[in-house]
């Protein structure tokens, strides 16, 4: 995909873009969650340029949402499934469905949305999902204690591309090999031509290293496991609790990760374990070995009495002999044993097996009191320990590394899929919330629904009474004071707007004919002044001219009455009304002057009515659903009524209400 070609991209977009590891499948996966890690694109700009992206990929102009009122209720409706996601990852994800006019998008979703609702949204899941987020870039790993060496030109370029980790060089002859082993651990030789050169050191000939990284930098995928081990144990929980097919062998996958420290060291060996303890315990080991040593001395020495010729003593003082040649040859035996006590002690200490020999001569056979380590036999111990560590760690480090890059691929998917559910559940949750069906959405016009309940309303949604509404064409819908009526446009929009993203609707069922566009207007507060007046006409204007056969829309109109004074608004909306007939379009009108209306057209208008029932102790008893073809009664006149039936019929309010008819 040409990242220039996405609507909303342009060349420092695609640029930005370009950062990112693998731009092109996050724009076709709508991955909103890794867009928005290109440097400075924000998280809503992510969301634009993903779905321009699916609309150019669906040749969608887009603008379905002509309005503001009608981008409101998508927002609404986005939102109510959003509030149901448990990342953050499918709440940013969502952000890419939007209601289109364009049929294989519609059909796209829709698949999707099936799947989605056909999901059980099992609270044991919900909380298996709160650990997972998207797999994070562990960053860039150094590796300093290993090198490439190379001394072809061209592969020196490919090794650096391949393995940047690890620094690379250019070495012509053994000697300079030889160098490089003398200031690097391990050094790994690309050329065959090194093989069998005899350098001391770790040097290894690997001429198929570039093909097998992993082999080379094992902390690589090391690394990247340590730093989302917890996510990736999360997502395969989530496929545990919620019986998804795993990509791999979940036991196994864990078993390696067990075997993973948080900082990327390998644990759970014993012999590393053993190693890594005696180096860190080496000095504190010999220092009481040291103490095991000269307390026996001591107490030995105590205890005996020594007898020494007066010729003896005279010859050792002229020799200018220390006190260590009495304890030569009078203790040597309790010497002798209170040194072995040091080595034992040592060599069990630190459990030491491979370099026990070399332990042992830590304490010297010639008695000195007090007994002291041989300072250069510790180190010498300290390097082969340290030796053996580090290479101990490498190889197991290695062995994991091997077993964790087979599954690399696995573990991403895992996370993948752990998130695609969450999405998914959210759906499948706003279907059952709101008890919702799949709406069909014809290529005729109108709607027809059944059973339709908004959790837009301001009562709670067990308390919203279903509504029963359709229309074909142009229509006025009129009803008393507070019956429902902007509350069922709102429906009506919020139908029609799901439908057109693929989603499921909340009613018993729903036909929506596609449209695309919906124009939705709400009520505007009290009259406006000459300017604004004239350019909400314009806007009428340009949107009934604008209507084609190819380009159906849906109007809904809030009182647009409330614009101007009554004689003029009547006439007004009637032409409107006239004109989107003509047009075929698909239109509700809220009014309040339905008959005005109807008399000031020419065209063949319907009326719809939300009735009331009646007044029940004062208050409006109301049918919601409209009555097809039928003006509503007004409150007023409900009003008047009660009042006549109290008042007798040759009172004043029965004259009253005679004025109604
Ligand atoms: N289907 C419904 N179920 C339950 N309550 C509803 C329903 N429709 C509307 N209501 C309640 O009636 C109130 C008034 O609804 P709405 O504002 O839609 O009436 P209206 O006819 O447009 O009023 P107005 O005459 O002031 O324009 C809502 O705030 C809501 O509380």
């Amino acid at each position: 995909m040409e990242l220039e070609s996405v609507p909303g991209v342009g060349a420092k977009t695609a640029t930005a873009l370009r950062e990112l590891d693998d731009p092109e499948r996050a724009l076709r996966d709508g991955d909103v969650a890794t867009l928005s890690q290109a440097p400075g694109v924000s998280e809503g700009r992510a969301a634009r340029i993903a779905r321009g992206a699916i609309r150019a990929d669906h040749d969608d102009p887009g603008g379905f949402a002509a309005t503001p009122r009608a981008r409101e209720i998508f927002r609404e409706a986005l939102g109510l499934l959003q509030e149901r996601t448990v990342t953050d990852y499918a709440a940013k994800r969502l952000e890419t469905l939007y209601p289109s006019g364009v049929r294989s998008r519609i059909e796209e979703v829709r698949e999707f949305t099936e799947r989605a609702i056909a999901r059980d949204p099992d609270p044991a899941v919900r909380e298996a999902l709160s650990g997972v987020e998207p797999l994070a870039d562990p960053g860039d790993v150094r590796v300093r204690d290993r090198c490439l060496a190379t001394s072809d030109a061209e592969r020196y370029a490919e090794a650096q591309e391949a393995i940047p980790e690890v620094s690379v060089e250019v070495v012509d002859d053994a000697r300079q090999l030889a160098e490089l082993a003398r200031s690097y651990s391990t050094v790994v030789a690309l050329d065959e031509a090194f093989a069998g050169v005899d350098v001391e050191g770790d040097v290894r000939v690997e001429p198929d290293a570039l093909a097998e990284p992993a082999s080379v930098v094992p902390e690589r995928v090391l690394t990247f496991f340590a730093r989302n081990r917890d996510r990736v144990r999360a997502a395969a929980e989530v496929h545990r609790v919620a019986g998804l097919a795993a990509p791999c062998d979940l036991e196994t996958l864990a078993d390696a990760l067990d075997r993973l420290e948080a900082d990327g060291s390998v644990r759970g060996d014993d012999e590393l374990d053993r190693l890594a303890t005696a180096v860190d315990d080496l000095d504190a080991a010999v220092s009481t070995a040291e103490s095991v040593a000269n307390d026996h001395l001591r107490e030995a020495i105590e205890e005996r009495d020594v007898t020494i010729e007066g010729t003896d003593l005279l010859s050792l003082v002229e020799r200018g002999a220390g006190v260590d040649s009495l304890l030569g040859r009078e203790l040597a035996d309790e010497y002798a044993a209170a040194v072995e006590q040091a080595r034992d002690h040592l060599v069990d200490a630190l459990e030491l097996r491979d370099t026990e020999a070399i332990a042992r001569r830590a304490f010297p056979d010639e008695p000195t009191y007090p007994v002291e380590r041989q300072e250069d036999v510790v180190s010498r111990l300290r390097e082969e320990l340290t030796a053996a560590r580090d290479q101990r760690a490498t190889r197991q480090k290695r062995a994991l590394a091997d077993d964790l890059a087979d599954v690399r691929g696995d573990a991403e998917q895992l996370v993948a899929n752990a998130l695609e559910l969450d999405v998914e559940l959210a759906v499948a949750r706003f279907a059952a919330d709101f008890e919702c069906t799949m709406p069909e959405v014809t290529d005729d016009g109108g709607f027809d629904i059944e059973g339709g309940r908004s959790p837009l309303l301001d009562v709670p949604f067990e308390a919203v009474e279903p509504v029963d509404y359709a229309v074909d064409g142009v229509t006025v819908l009129s009803g008393v004071n507070s019956g429902g009526k902007t509350s069922t446009l709102d429906l009506v929009a919020l139908v029609t707007t799901l439908a057109h993203m693929g989603l499921p609707v909340p009613a018993e069922s729903a036909r929506v004919g596609r449209v695309a566009e919906l124009h939705y207007h709400a009520k505007t507060q009290g009259t406006l002044d000459a300017g604004a007046f004239e350019s909400t006409l314009r806007e009428f204007g340009e949107l009934v001219t604008d209507i084609t056969a190819d380009r159906p829309v849906m109007v809904l109109v809030d009182e647009l009455e409330s614009i101007t004074e009554p004689g003029a608004a009547a006439t007004i909306v009637a032409g409107i009304l006239e004109s989107l007939t003509d047009r075929e379009a698909t239109g509700v009108f809220v009014s309040h002057l339905a008959e005005d209306i109807v008399a000031a057209s020419d065209a063949d208008l319907t009326i719809d009515g939300i009735q009331a029932e009646g007044l029940v102790d004062g208050e409006l008893r109301v049918n919601r659903s409209p009555v097809k073809g039928q003006l509503a009664r007004s409150t007023p006149e409900l009003i008047v009524e009660k009042l006549a039936d109290d008042d007798g019929e040759d009172g004043f309010y029965a004259g009253l209400l005679g004025k109604f008819d």
